[in-house]
């Protein structure tokens, strides 16, 4: 029997993340990677990603299994003060183009042979049900409302409905299969959500915070700045990292901050998008450091305020190609790299095995 789930986030404990740490496997995988049959370095950082993977699998034979690819939607109350160049009406729009295979996130997962799970966490419109475990991407709705309240007005989410998505990540996570997960999101405002985020748990500027989103031109991101001023105003009470989420988060962020957790104590590599999935793993990190020990930084998004994430982390991303469209396309765009990292560490030949002569024999 599970126990009932708490209604107040004082009272949330989140779940233990070991750490991973493991001399002797990481000085055995740097040992592999030092001996392969290349000048020394030469790989570059997907030596380090090798490194890195191999960690989290917990192996110096890493094989990526049955990768998913979860894109969390949901809509947000702030959209109506004009924070956004799009209307809200694009998040189910776009949750429906995910599910014809018509989006960014649907032609790279095809292409790539990722499992495509989208979750309904708070979408304001109710979808039309699709046929259960027919080919092609999957929904799910996991929603604990439909979308969040104005956040320059007082809280986005009640503690319970905040504890509600936390807990639809961790379950979702637990029902996919595979070793690695990559986080991807959909929802019109959220680059609103995720700069209050940084700005009330990092304590980065709301103008170093505050981006042009979808595509606001700079009179649009000064009205926006204000909006969000008054939202950390109106919210000025929520200091923890669980009570900022609820207050000035959003329902997909929430369930991606329950999805890193779950993934994180599974010990699945995840594949972290641009700036609105590194605010649900900045959450998750706040409350269990170590599972940054388990996160790949994908890309570095166009999006303002990524780049004081990624510093804070001290992460170099894999790609910096100037995208700014989230849905996961930067996760799924970094995906082969990764692959790649793990066939080379498996498969390249020593020197010794080769028998290639060594720098100056
Ligand atoms: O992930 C990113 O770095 C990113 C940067 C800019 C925009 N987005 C996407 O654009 C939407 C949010 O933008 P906005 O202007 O509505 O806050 C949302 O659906 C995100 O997936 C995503
Ligand atoms: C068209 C469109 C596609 C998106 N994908 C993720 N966020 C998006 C926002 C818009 C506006």
């Amino acid at each position: 029997m599970t126990a009932p789930l708490p209604t107040c986030l004082a009272d949330y404990l989140p779940p233990d993340v070991p750490d991973i740490h493991d001399v002797a496997l990481t000085a055995r995988l740097q040992h592999l990677l030092d001996h392969k049959t290349k000048p020394l370095g030469s790989l570059g950082r997907i030596e380090s990603l090798a490194l890195r993977i191999g960690q989290i699998l917990g192996t110096d034979t890493p094989v990526l299994d049955q990768p998913q690819m979860l894109v969390c939607a949901a809509d947000h109350g702030i959209a109506a003060q004009g924070v956004s160049a799009f209307p809200s009406e694009v998040t189910w729009q776009m949750v429906e183009n995910f599910l014809a295979g018509g989006a960014a996130v649907s032609v790279l997962a095809r292409q790539h042979g990722l499992a495509l799970t989208v979750v309904d966490c708070g979408v304001a419109r109710d979808l039309p049900p699709r046929e259960p475990g027919g080919p092609g991407p999957r929904l799910l709705v996991r929603k604990a409302a439909h979308g969040t309240a104005d956040a320059s007005q007082g809280p986005a989410m009640t503690d319970a409905q905040c504890i509600a998505a936390l807990q639809h990540g961790m379950d979702v996570v637990r029902s996919l299969p595979g070793n690695a997960l990559l986080l991807g999101e959909m929802g019109i405002g959220n680059t609103s959500a995720a700069a209050l985020l940084l700005v009330r748990l990092c304590g980065v500027a709301l103008a170093d915070a505050t981006g042009a989103g979808t595509g606001l031109d700079s009179q649009g991101v000064q009205r926006k700045q204000a909006v969000l001023q008054q939202a950390l105003l109106a919210n000025a009470q929520a200091t923890t990292p669980l009570a900022a989420l609820a207050a000035l988060g959003g329902l997909e962020i929430a369930t991606l901050t329950g999805a890193v957790l779950q993934a994180a104590r599974e010990r699945r590599v995840i594949v972290v998008d641009g700036f609105i999935t590194s605010a649900a793993v900045l959450v998750a990190a706040s409350l269990a450091p170590t599972v940054l020990q388990r996160c790949v930084f994908s890309h570095r998004s166009g999006e303002r305020g990524h780049g004081h994430l990624l510093a804070r982390w001290q992460v170099q991303p894999l790609l910096d190609l100037g995208l700014r469209l989230g849905e996961g396309s930067g996760a799924a765009l970094a995906w082969p790299l990764l692959v790649s990292a793990c066939a080379l560490l498996r498969e390249m030949a020593s020197f010794e095995s080769a028998g290639v002569a060594t720098q100056g024999s």
